[in-house]
């Protein structure tokens, strides 16, 4: 078997500002070649952690390794091994697209991939074009260009996709996978789910600085709380649905019902021995998967009721 190689080890890390309490005790290690989310609400920590981890923000307590590294005391040398996407905000807006990569690639020493992103990323047609007249997705695949041109092995993406419409969040997800698969391991926050499940290998979910699950999209949504029934009825009404045995929840929206259960198999017959016995009719009955959303809302919940 080969063995497992961590490029981040963070342990029980933890920072302040002020009376603020950003992250506390987080633990948690990204290993080679994945594709890592740091999942979580506004607020969450997830900047904050990735800053500690590029060596912007010192930890106020707990250790962190990145690449064998320690991100303060040996911050030029990680630098030349990480990539960290700017915001768009950061190029000049009168910079040519040209302009922006020959400046980048002036900064490292050694030889850069430049040619072989532009033709990866088919930036080719916007080389002329100044960043101000870039849309969304094409601003965010030049900072993409950016941040990869020494070919760092890990790469650090603060919510990459954030205010792209599906499209081009799905081109962007491509590129990413390409850039993994190319040999840089990726780190990446978002507050879309949906980004999460469809883009990471693993996912961290980060709530008040404190993780609160950390598992592969897939087994996160195991949890069987996030599964339900599906089905429409203008006859069977919301309360006796909410009566019936391991139901957690029911939604109800027109015709439409959404119920939750502990115990989705048992659920069902319930549901079914109910109408049958009623008379009763159901249309469109279906066994539905729940979204990292689903989780998400359920531990928000867990949250504030304690
Ligand atoms: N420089 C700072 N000074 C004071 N408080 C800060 C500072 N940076 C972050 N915080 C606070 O720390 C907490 C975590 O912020 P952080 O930016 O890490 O969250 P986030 O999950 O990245 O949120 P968002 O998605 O809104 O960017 C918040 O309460 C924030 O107000």
């Amino acid at each position: 078997m080969i063995p497992i190689e961590h490029v981040i080890k963070v342990n029980h890390l933890s920072k302040t500002f002020g009376e603020t309490q950003a992250v506390k005790n987080l633990s948690f290690t990204v290993e080679k070649g994945e594709i890592f989310g740091i999942i979580g609400p506004n607020g969450a920590g997830k900047t904050t952690t990735l800053e500690i981890l590029e060596g912007i923000q010192k930890a106020s307590g707990g250790e962190v390794e990145v690449l064998g590294l320690h991100p303060v005391k040996q911050l030029r040398e990680l630098n030349n091994r990480i990539g960290v996407q700017f915001q768009a905000t950061s190029i000049q807006k009168k910079m040519k697209v040209k302009e922006a990569m020959d400046l980048f690639a002036s900064f490292y020493k050694g030889k850069t991939q430049k040619n072989e992103l532009i033709e990866m990323l088919g930036l080719q047609e916007k080389l002329d074009v100044r960043f101000e007249d870039l849309s969304g997705g094409w601003k965010q695949r030049v900072t993409l260009a950016l941040a990869t041109l020494h070919q760092p092995e890990l790469l650090f993406l603060d919510e990459p996709s954030m205010g792209l419409d599906p499209h081009a969040r799905r081109e962007l997800w491509a590129m990413i996978r390409t850039l993994r698969d190319k040999g840089s391991t990726i780190v990446v926050t978002t507050h879309y789910m949906e980004e999460a499940e469809k883009l990471c290998d693993r996912v961290a979910m980060i709530y008040s600085g404190e993780l609160k699950a950390l598992n592969t999209p897939n087994e996160l949504l195991d949890d069987v709380s996030t599964h339900y029934v599906r089905f429409e009825s203008e006859e069977v009404s919301y309360d006796s649905l909410l009566s019936l045995g391991d139901v957690i929840k029911v939604e109800k929206e027109e015709h439409e019902f959404k119920v939750f259960s502990e115990n989705l198999q048992q659920t069902a017959y319930q549901i079914f021995k109910y109408c049958d016995e009623e008379g009763m009719e159901l249309r469109n009955f279906k066994f539905e998967r729940g979204s990292l959303d689903d989780l998400f809302v359920q531990y928000l919940k867990k949250e504030k009721t304690g």
